[in-house]
C-alpha cells in the first residue's frame, strides 16, 4: 500500500488557463437530503462549489430549498422527486454524487434506482452515506459509470459482509473488485483508497474530524474534484489528502474542526497547492 504525500496535490491541482469558463470546470449533480438530513447535502454541496466546480445543481427535498440558497447562492436546486428535471440534471452532468442525506425510504430508493438507470460510463458517480446502506440492504446492481464509493467501516460492513475488525487490505481489495472495477474510499480514522490502479494510504487526519457531516463534505470534495481535474484517480486521492490535510492545519489551534470550516479554507488552500 502506497502513502500519500502532498505531492497528489500538485499532480492534480493545476492553474487554471486563462482562456476558460464554467463550462472547463465541470458539471456536478448532488442529490440527497430528505426532510431529517438537509445538511448533509448542504454541506456536499458547499463544498463541490468550494472546489471550484464549474455548475452545481442540487436535488433535494423541497424543503431545503431556502436554506440552500441562503447560504449558497451560487448552486441550483431541484425537487428530487422530479423526475424529468432528475432526468435532465442527471444527464448532464460530469460528475453525480448520491446520499448525503438521503434517507433509506421508499422514495429515497425510488431515486436511487433512477439515477442508476440514467447514469452512463463516461460520468463518474460517487455513492455515499445512504445510497450505499440502500445498495447493501436492497443488493441492487450496480450501473456502468465510473463508480467511487465513499463508505465509512460500518457502510463498508453492510456492503461487503466484512466486519470492521476483519476489514484488513486483502479482504478489501478482494471485496472491491467483486463489487466493481471502481474505487472504494474506506473512511476512518486513517483512510484507505482502494483503486483499480493500486491502494493508498491518507497519511493526514486528525479526530478533531470526527463530527457529523464530515463524509458528506469529504463526498462534495471528490465531485468538485473529479468535475475538474481530468485524472480521476488522482482527483480522488487529492481530495482525500486536502480535507484532512485541512483539518490538520485548523486542529493545531481547534479542539474541534467543522465541516464548513474545512470548506471555507479549500479556495485558499488549493491556490497555495496550485501547480503549473
Ligand atoms: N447534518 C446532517 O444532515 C447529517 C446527515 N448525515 C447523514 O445521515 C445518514 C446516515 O449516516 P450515518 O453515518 O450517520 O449513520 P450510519 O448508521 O450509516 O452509520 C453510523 C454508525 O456507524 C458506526 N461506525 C463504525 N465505524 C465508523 C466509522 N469509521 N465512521 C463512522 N461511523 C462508524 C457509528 O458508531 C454509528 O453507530 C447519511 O445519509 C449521512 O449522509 C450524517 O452525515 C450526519 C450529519
Ligand atoms: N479520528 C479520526 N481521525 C481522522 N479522520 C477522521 C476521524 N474520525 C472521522 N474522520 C473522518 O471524518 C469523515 C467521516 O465520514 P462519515 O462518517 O461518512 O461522516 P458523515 O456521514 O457524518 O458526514 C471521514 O472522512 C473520516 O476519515
Ligand atoms: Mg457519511
Amino acid at each position: 500500500m502506497k502513502q500519500l504525500t502532498e505531492a497528489i496535490l500538485a499532480q492534480t491541482i493545476r492553474v487554471r488557463p486563462a482562456e476558460s469558463h464554467k463550462g472547463t470546470y465541470g458539471r456536478v449533480c448532488l442529490i440527497g437530503g430528505n426532510a431529517q438530513f438537509g445538511g448533509a447535502i448542504l454541506m456536499a454541496t458547499e463544498a463541490s462549489v468550494y472546489s471550484g466546480a464549474g455548475l452545481n445543481t442540487t436535488l433535494t427535498d423541497p424543503s431545503n430549498f431556502v436554506s440552500l440558497h441562503a447560504r449558497l447562492p451560487e448552486a441550483m436546486v431541484a425537487d428530487f422527486t422530479d423526475q424529468s428535471a432528475l432526468s435532465a440534471l442527471v444527464t448532464a452532468a460530469n460528475t453525480v454524487v448520491i446520499g448525503p442525506g438521503l434517507g433509506t425510504d421508499a422514495t429515497s430508493l425510488d431515486i436511487l434506482t433512477k439515477v442508476f438507470r440514467l447514469v452512463s460510463s463516461k460520468q463518474t458517480l460517487i455513492i455515499d452515506g445512504s445510497a450505499i446502506t440502500l445498495v447493501a440492504k436492497h443488493d441492487l446492481a450496480l450501473p456502468s459509470a465510473q463508480l467511487v464509493f465513499t463508505p465509512h467501516q460500518m457502510e463498508w460492513q453492510r456492503l461487503t459482509g466484512i466486519k470492521i475488525a476483519d476489514q484488513t487490505d486483502d479482504a478489501n481489495e478482494t471485496a472491491r473488485t467483486q463489487l466493481m472495477n471502481g474505487t472504494v474510499v474506506l473512511k476512518s480514522h486513517q483512510t484507505k483508497i482502494y483503486t483499480p490502479t493500486g491502494s493508498y494510504l491518507n497519511t493526514t487526519g486528525t479526530p478533531a474530524q470526527a463530527t457529523g457531516g464530515m463524509g458528506d463534505t469529504l463526498a462534495g470534495m471528490i465531485a468538485g474534484f473529479t468535475a475538474q481535474f481530468t485524472n480521476q484517480t488522482d482527483a480522488i486521492l487529492a481530495a482525500v489528502y486536502a480535507h484532512s490535510d485541512i483539518a490538520d492545519l485548523l486542529a493545531k489551534r481547534q479542539y474541534v474542526v467543522l465541516p464548513t470550516q474545512i470548506i471555507q479554507q479549500l479556495p485558499s488552500y488549493m491556490y497555495n497547492h496550485q501547480h503549473k
